[in-house]
């Protein structure tokens, strides 16, 4: 194939001569008439070539041609630091080169097409988009058609895109709507936008395997569509743990090489029934108290969450309660090993192959018999209880640009685990020193109220009698209603769901007492006895709920956070340490 592919020449960038080759991994270009000493050069993995097009050609910020004889323009990722993240920021390269002949030019651009369709299995040809108008800054179709639109086409990808006119429009398409021909769904929006996805495409798969998604012993399937993120929300942490930098063009370019990232995903439950997918916070107490109250702050846009921080903070809260879980295996890892999952981890790697056995490559994961829990003893529960500033539990580090290393720095993408936080009732400035390491790389975890475990999965209770003490605050329960949907929230699509409903809506209708309690405390300033959970953004309906992790139940169009630090010398325009980079992933 190497042979095959090969291809070698002069060729002309600007008036400088170079020769070009192409062998079946790289396209490189150094200096003909320099000395050896002072020859440079430049080599490019075919895996990061966007695309390739005859005459001279610029993509941004404006299309423009000139359609020559002779000449071809190669489109390729470039890397660059972030000033104000870990991960590198991605940009689109461009070179144009001129052949001594048509011959010859379509000899190069015929090869390195070739090149890109047997190297790269995963690039997409056809995507689903959707954009959420509202998230965020409200930017997000001006995000896509500006900047991800003309990657897309310049790479041969066509999209359909929907622009989404309510909540949930995303998910209920992706859990009955043909997906027939579609490699990928791509969210244009904000964690909320790619929750909505992930709770289509995991109800979606589990239907049509015949997955019982209520049960949470039950092994669910992966999803076989992988999810692209356009970030264009308020947290956007998805998007920031997966990728490294807030950036849709860095995202776009992760999606058109057809990155992989493999994701945990925590199936939250209660009585009998599954509530919601999560994989970034299920956030007892600080956490849920802010969602509640930011609610109420939504035309602030993304600084809702500041000033609701703030309001919360200062009431100063504390809750009781029961916290039982199940240690994942310590020999594994631990959430204060002090490492960081980066690009390529090897905690993550050895994972896929415990999970997924008798899988070589991830090209046939999907197909594969799945039986991840099967080697798996459940192990000892351990309970803990007393009360707590805050519960949370991730699967991921759920960093984001408010704490760039995350709730939990040491968190695994895809280990099949997830890590529990507990936060016990402390002075107000201790908690204060907590929530302020979050925002620096001083260890949140090495303060004497806080704890931290790495779980396969999480039950939480109230103490007895605790319902009781709960404020009812019933006109607040109906604007929640009205305003979160909650009873939508829980009634999902699919015929398992359908057989828990009753069940679903008599429970839910208790437990919106507890939702009540909670705004209502928040605006009348009586201190409720329970707070709310905060599922990836959303407020659960339910207090008591049982939590397990998932490993690597869906795919992104990401590659994890590539190490800035490491990867500097490694630019394009050297040699000398290329097979780091191609090694990286
Ligand atoms: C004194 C400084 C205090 C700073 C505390 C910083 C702690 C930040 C940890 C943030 C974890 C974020 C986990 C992600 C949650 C999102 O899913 C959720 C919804 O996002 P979106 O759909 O984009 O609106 N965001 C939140 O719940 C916001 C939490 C903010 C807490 C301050
Ligand atoms: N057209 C729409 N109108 C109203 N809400 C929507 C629409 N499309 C999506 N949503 C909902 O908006 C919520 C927030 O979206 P998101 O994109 O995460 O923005 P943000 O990060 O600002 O919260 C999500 O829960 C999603 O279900
Ligand atoms: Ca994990």
């Amino acid at each position: 194939m190497e042979t095959d592919l090969r291809l070698e020449s002069s060729l002309w960038i600007g008036n400088k001569r170079y020769r070009a080759v192409l062998t079946g991994w790289h396209l490189k270009w150094t200096e003909a008439d320099k000395k050896n000493g002072d020859k440079k050069t430049v080599s490019v993995p075919v895996a990061e070539v966007v695309g390739v097009e005859n005459g001279r050609v610029e993509i941004l910020p404006q299309k423009s041609v000139e359609d020559t004889d002779k000449d071809f323009t190669v489109f390729y990722i470039k890397r660059s630091r972030s000033r104000s993240t870990y991960g590198l920021l991605w940009s689109l390269g461009r070179t144009q080169f001129s052949c001594p002949s048509r011959v010859l030019r379509d000899q190069w651009t015929n090869h390195l097409r070739t090149a890109l369709k047997t190297h790269s299995p995963l690039r997409p040809h056809r995507l689903l988009v959707f954009i959420n108008p509202f998230g965020g800054k409200k930017k997000g179709r001006e995000i896509y058609h500006s900047l991800v639109a003309p990657l897309f086409e310049l790479a041969g990808i066509s999209s359909h895109v929907i622009v989404t006119e309510r909540a949930n429009q995303a998910r209920d398409h992706l859990l009955k709507k043909d997906l027939t021909g579609f490699d990928g769904v791509v969210c244009v929006g904000g964690d909320g936008m790619f929750s909505e996805v992930l709770h289509g495409l995991i109800g979606r798969t589990q239907q049509e395997a015949g997955l019982c998604e209520t049960d949470p012993a039950v092994t669910l399937q992966p999803c076989p569509l992988h999810i692209g993120i356009i970030p264009a929300g308020s947290t956007d942490c998805v998007c920031y743990a997966t990728v490294g930098v807030i950036d849709p063009v860095s995202s776009a370019l992760h999606i058109i090489i057809g990155d992989s990232q493999p994701l945990d995903v925590c199936s939250v439950h209660h009585a009998s029934t599954l509530v919601r997918y999560s994989v970034s916070l299920v956030g007892y107490g600080f956490y849920g108290d802010v969602l509640a109250e930011s609610e109420k702050h939504r035309w602030m846009g993304p600084l809702r969450y500041d000033y609701s921080g703030t309001v919360v903070y200062l009431s100063n809260r504390s809750y009781a309660g029961i916290v039982q879980y199940l240690p994942a295996d310590p020999l594994l890892s631990s959430p204060k090993d002090k490492t960081r999952c980066l690009s390529g981890c090897n905690v993550c790697s050895r994972s896929t192959e415990r999970l997924f056995p008798h899988t070589s490559d991830s090209g046939s994961l999907y197909s594969s018999h799945f039986s991840q829990y099967s080697n798996d003893s459940e192990g000892e529960w351990v309970s803990v209880e007393g009360r707590f500033r805050c519960v949370s539990i991730t699967c991921m580090s759920s960093s984001c640009a408010r704490s760039p290393l995350g709730l939990s720095p040491s968190a695994h993408l895809a280990d099949g685990t997830g890590d529990l936080i507990l936060v016990w009732d402390t002075h107000p400035l201790s908690f204060l020193k907590f929530l302020y390491r979050h925002t620096s790389t001083q260890d949140q975890f090495d303060l004497p109220f806080v704890e931290v475990h790495r779980v396969k999965a999480v039950r939480f209770s109230l103490p007895d009698g605790r319902e009781e003490e709960v404020h009812e605050g019933i006109g607040e329960l109906n604007r929640a209603i009205e305003e979160r949907e909650y009873v939508d929230t829980v009634s999902r699509n699919g015929s398992q769901q359908q057989l828990a409903q009753s069940v679903v809506e008599r429970e839910t209708m208790n437990e919106h007492k507890t939702v009540a309690s909670i705004l209502c405390g928040l605006c009348c300033k009586k201190t409720p006895a329970v707070s709310v959970w905060n599922c990836d953004g959303e407020i659960l309906p339910f207090t008591e709920i049982f939590c397990r992790i998932h490993g690597q139940l869906v795919r992104l169009y990401a590659r994890g956070i590539e190490d800035g630090a490491a990867m500097q010398n490694c630019s394009q325009e050297s040699d000398k340490n290329k097979s780091r980079c191609i090694t990286y992933k």
